[in-house]
């Protein structure tokens, strides 16, 4: 009989780190418990929550999403196991950023600015498992692991992503599948699981780039998810324009609106700026692993403002412009063309941004949609 051998690569096993003991200047943001979806007026009572979040500070952190810990763990440990394997492994699917395809892996090779400091992370993102990007290519620890990704991909969507839409449209008086019909998980979108390193730099070196891990920016497309994980170091832009850090919370996921919900919104959702700096010194020598989710509006949806009421009602559109968005359609910027040529924009360079001469005024623009490339 012949027998069968298990070639399942072992995994290495990630450790949260402990939490710092400093006391951080902490952003106050609101905790939505998403076991509350469900219940009997939970919806309304979650929107009703969720408004300023979204309206003021475009951050907030879900809790009791049905995703486990241990499923948390898995995910965590196939990510550090990834990049720890040898980087001509890694780059055997490596991002496109001449195409600004952000899909697969991500060496850290630009030097930020005019400083000789490389960037300090890596990152895997991973395309949907539908039969769209069958086709794509994946690293053959992805493939072992199929059967434990594909699964924690589509659940992310289901438990967390749908409902926080359905919140969304709610809030804006709309159908409830307004912005779900806009990033369904089963037609094609730049929308991508992520794992994501980074490594511990010196003091000395991190003093020439002002600590700054990651320059201020807001998010490519509709919304990110952040499984809140211990090492401090994410802040974000406050509405009095104070940066501020964000807190672990166990179990939960920090999640932000991106730039084109703020385009579906005319701006009502706000794309929150955010950066990431060097951590606290107790937790500065850790290797800091993230897990997120990055959805992007379908490839296909046009970038124009949803006929809220609520937003005619507030001055952020005119009932004409109500009228005329959903005549224009045909002309509207898509959702994978605004995405793809941001990446391309951000990424297929070799220096990231900040004094590398462009000035802070710099704005990103594809037809009428227009953002700050950058803020310091
Ligand atoms: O690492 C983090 O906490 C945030 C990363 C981030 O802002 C991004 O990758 O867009
Ligand atoms: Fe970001």
């Amino acid at each position: 009989m012949p027998t069968l051998i298990n070639t399942t690569p072992r995994l290495l096993s990630w450790t949260e780190h402990p939490v710092t003991t400093e006391s951080l200047d902490w952003a106050p943001l609101v905790i939505i418990d998403l076991a509350k979806f469900d219940q009997p007026g939970g919806k309304q009572e979650l929107a009703n929550e969720l408004k300023d979040a979204v309206k003021l500070w475009g951050f907030w952190t879900v809790i009791n999403t049905g995703i486990s810990q241990e499923q948390l763990s898995r995910q965590l440990d196939i990510g550090y196991t990834f990049f720890k394997q040898p980087l001509a492994e890694k780059k055997k699917v490596s991002c496109d950023f001449s195409e600004g395809n952000y899909f697969g892996y991500r060496e850290p090779y630009r030097l930020i600015g005019n400083s000789n400091i490389k960037e300090n992370m890596e990152m895997l993102n991973i395309p949907k498992y539908t039969p769209h990007y069958e086709s794509h290519p994946r690293h053959a620890l992805v493939q072992a692991f199929k059967d434990e990704i594909e699964p924690f991909h589509r659940l992310v969507w289901t438990n967390v992503i749908r409902k926080l839409f359905v919140l969304f449209a709610i809030i804006l008086e709309l159908p409830e599948e307004y912005f779900v019909e806009r990033h369904h998980y089963d037609k094609p979108s730049e929308d991508h699981l992520r794992y994501m390193i980074y490594h511990p730099r010196s003091a000395e070196e991190d003093a020439k780039i002002g600590g700054q891990w990651s320059a201020g920016h807001t998010d490519f497309g509709s919304m990110t998810l952040l499984f809140s994980q211990s090492v401090a170091a994410l802040q974000i832009r406050t509405p009095s324009n104070e940066w501020k850090w964000v807190k672990h919370v166990p179990g939960g996921i920090t999640c932000n609106a991106a730039d084109t919900l703020s385009f579906l919104t005319k701006g009502y959702i706000k794309s929150t700026i955010h950066r990431v700096m060097r951590p606290p010194v107790d937790q500065v020598d850790y290797e800091r692993l993230g897990l997120f989710y990055f959805v992007r509006p379908g490839d296909s949806v046009p970038m124009v403002p949803a006929p809220s009421p609520v937003l005619v009602r507030e001055g952020y559109l005119s009932e004409d412009e109500a009228k005329l968005a959903e005549e224009q359609n045909a002309d509207a910027v898509k959702g994978f063309e605004y995405v793809r040529a941001r990446v391309k924009n951000v990424h297929n360079r070799n220096t990231r941004h900040v004094n590398d001469g462009r000035g802070t005024k710099e704005v990103f623009r594809v037809k009428n949609l227009e953002v700050p490339d950058f803020y310091v």
